[in-house]
């Protein structure tokens, strides 16, 4: 079995004669291994290390462009950790030395011994796998810890821990606050058993010895007490012990929560958040979440739908945050050609690639001190996946083409729209570099699942319309609100956005009407007639789709697929939505693409 487990990686030969890399190729499929893969130069090989993830690298010492150490010393610099063995003609001391130093694992002389080679291969393969797996429980265990630490920080109950003498051993800000108020001086290294000596107090002391006594849960108790300037309030305290390594007996820790001050929070819903609207409870949960994790220093990954507010988010968190008065930069990965992304990003040294003429700071510098806002992560090449992180990991990054490390103070915000977790099963993003992306993720909601905010947004996006165009438009009539609310939104709130200007456009009155909204939001689906729905817009061919598993949406983004000839990223671009929602929802409606010629 164990053997077996270890055939699992991926193995790179490089050699520039064909007839030595087919042989290694076969000797090594037949013995289990998957994938071989093969280069035939150092460029060959060095493009796919850096967009394959390798398990081992088996190169010939010379190549034809360059030698087996060489591609060794590129992998190290640029970050590439794969095994290499080194397969050499002439065994002398110094490229043994050499090889060793760059962190060649093995160099085996020619001619090869096969059983020698497969030896050395399985080593290195367990001893990857092994490594991979403690990685991987390390990297679970920081994202743990961090959303702890977070969380610790972050929450507004009050939180504080004590060691099994009842001395404070930690306190979030929350009970800081609170003891700035109740028991000033109070703070790590304070003895609660000692110092607590007014009644109103006793009772978190009693709550703490009952729980290191029993090692068992206090539940909530609510007790009455004076703030230092007399003020009544109410505290609910409950305890529990701190079991440090699923030991008991360590410790204890008490959350309190202030009651006094729950009421008034509960009362004040928000309906607009920096340039968010909306006050449906998803939105206030979002709110919140924003304002906690703006102030904690972590990486934050904000997912949803296309169209939802990603971009609002990002700038929020970094309006909420201790960076807000330094630069936010924000970069949409495809909007820059992904060969140009890099150095946008880290910067270049002058003559490093065919146009650089001069050194260029990346936009990662330029966030010096504020915040970097990458948005569609999930679009990154391979090699920038990679640099990007080792940036988050050690916080340094090489400008391309330079030797120079370059520290930074930057935070880093990402969002996508795709499913990041499909993209690690299918292999095209980083599993590591998924982790660190998302210690902290902020799902945004679809429109289509807070209906209350559709009319709160229509009359915002009203008054900026009106207000831009000079017309006089106050509101909605009923049947258009009708409308707006019975529509599915698959481009969410810009959708919206989109819909209300050209409704404040069209609009000859005060009020929109129905007549003013685009037909298929108000036209109910069984009486569209399918001929007339698409009579000017010049059908590519005759469409058949099947009619009962249609919509409003769908018959939108049929009509609009139609117009465009069935061009994908056109109909996309009309719809207001992007390309791969625009995938799913064709998907969704099983809509056949055969019927339109495609461009
Ligand atoms: N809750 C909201 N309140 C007000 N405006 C909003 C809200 N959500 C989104 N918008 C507006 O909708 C438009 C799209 O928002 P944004 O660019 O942030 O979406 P996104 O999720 O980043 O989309 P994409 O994935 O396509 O980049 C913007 O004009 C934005 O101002």
């Amino acid at each position: 079995m164990a053997e077996q487990h270890n055939r699992t990686g991926s193995i790179l030969v490089v050699d520039d004669e064909a007839s030595l890399r087919e042989t290694f190729h076969f000797f090594l499929s037949r013995e289990g291994y998957h994938p071989v893969l093969t280069a035939g130069d150092f460029e060959q090989a060095f493009a796919t290390l850096t967009s394959t993830p390798v398990d081992l690298v088996i190169s010939d010492i010379v190549l034809r462009d360059a030698s087996g150490i060489e591609l060794l010393k590129k992998a190290r610099q640029n970050g590439i950790d794969s095994p290499f063995i080194i397969i050499t003609g002439y065994p002398d001391v110094d490229t043994a030395a050499e090889a060793v130093r760059y962190g060649a694992f093995d160099y085996i002389v020619k001619p090869v011994d096969k059983d020698a080679l497969l030896r050395s291969v399985r080593l290195v393969l367990r001893q990857r796998h092994l490594e991979r797996l403690k990685v991987t429980a390390e990297e679970e265990r920081e994202r743990y810890r961090l959303l702890l630490d977070t969380v610790f920080r972050s929450v507004t109950d009050a939180i504080v821990i004590v060691d099994d003498e009842l001395n404070i051993i930690n306190l979030n800000a929350a009970a800081r606050q609170l003891f700035a108020n109740l028991l000033p001086g109070f703070d790590e290294g304070t003895n609660l058993n000692s110092t607590i000596r007014s009644n109103e107090f006793s009772t978190l002391r009693t709550d703490l010895l009952r729980v290191l006594q029993t090692g068992e849960d206090v539940v909530e108790h609510r007790f009455e007490c004076n703030t230092i300037d007399n003020k009544p309030k109410i505290l609910s305290i409950c305890t529990s012990p701190f079991a440090e390594g699923g030991a008991h007996g360590h410790g204890a820790v008490i959350v309190i929560r202030d009651m006094s001050v729950c009421g008034e929070q509960q009362r004040s819903r928000r309906s607009s958040f920096h340039r968010f609207i909306g006050s449906s409870d998803v939105m206030q949960a979002v709110y919140t979440m924003i304002e906690n994790v703006g102030r904690v220093d972590t990486t934050v990954l904000i997912t949803g739908e296309s169209g939802t507010g990603k971009e609002l988010a990002a700038e929020a968190l970094h309006y909420e945050s201790n960076r807000r008065t330094m630069p936010l930069v924000k970069v949409d990965c495809t909007a820059i050609p992904e060969n140009l992304l890099e150095s946008e990003l880290f910067g270049h040294k002058k003559g490093s690639f065919t146009g650089a003429d001069k050194d260029r700071r990346g936009l990662i510098m330029q966030a010096d001190g504020g915040t970097l806002f990458l948005d569609e992560i999930g679009e990154i090449s391979a090699m920038t996946q990679l640099r990007l992180l080792r940036f988050l990991q050690e916080r340094t990054f090489y400008p391309v083409g330079s030797d120079t490390p370059m520290t930074v103070d930057t935070r880093v915000i990402t969002a996508t729209n795709v499913d990041l977790r499909e993209k690690v099963q299918q292999g095209t993003f980083r599993e590591d570099l998924y982790f660190r992306l998302r210690v902290i993720d902020i799902p945004l909601p679809p429109l289509r699942k807070r209906n209350g905010d559709i009319l709160l947004l229509a009359g915002h996006f009203i008054k900026k319309f009106s207000e831009k165009l000079h017309k006089p438009i106050n509101g909605l009539s009923d049947d258009a609100i009708k409308a707006l609310t019975g529509h599915h939104w698959p481009g969410n709130v810009r959708e919206l956005e989109h819909l209300i200007e050209r409704a404040v456009v069209l609009c000859e009155g005060v009020t929109i009407t129905t007549k003013d909204l685009p037909q298929d939001l108000t036209k109910p689906v069984d009486h569209i007639d399918m001929k007339n729905h698409f009579k000017d817009q010049e059908p590519a061919r005759s469409i058949e789709q099947p009619i009962g598993r249609l919509d409003s949406v769908a018959l939108r983004i049929l009509g609009t697929l139609n117009k465009c000839g069935g061009n994908k990223a056109k109909a996309a671009r009309l719809l207001g939505i992007d390309r791969s929602t625009l995938y799913r929802k064709i998907k969704e409606y099983d809509i056949d693409l055969s019927t339109f010629s495609l461009e």
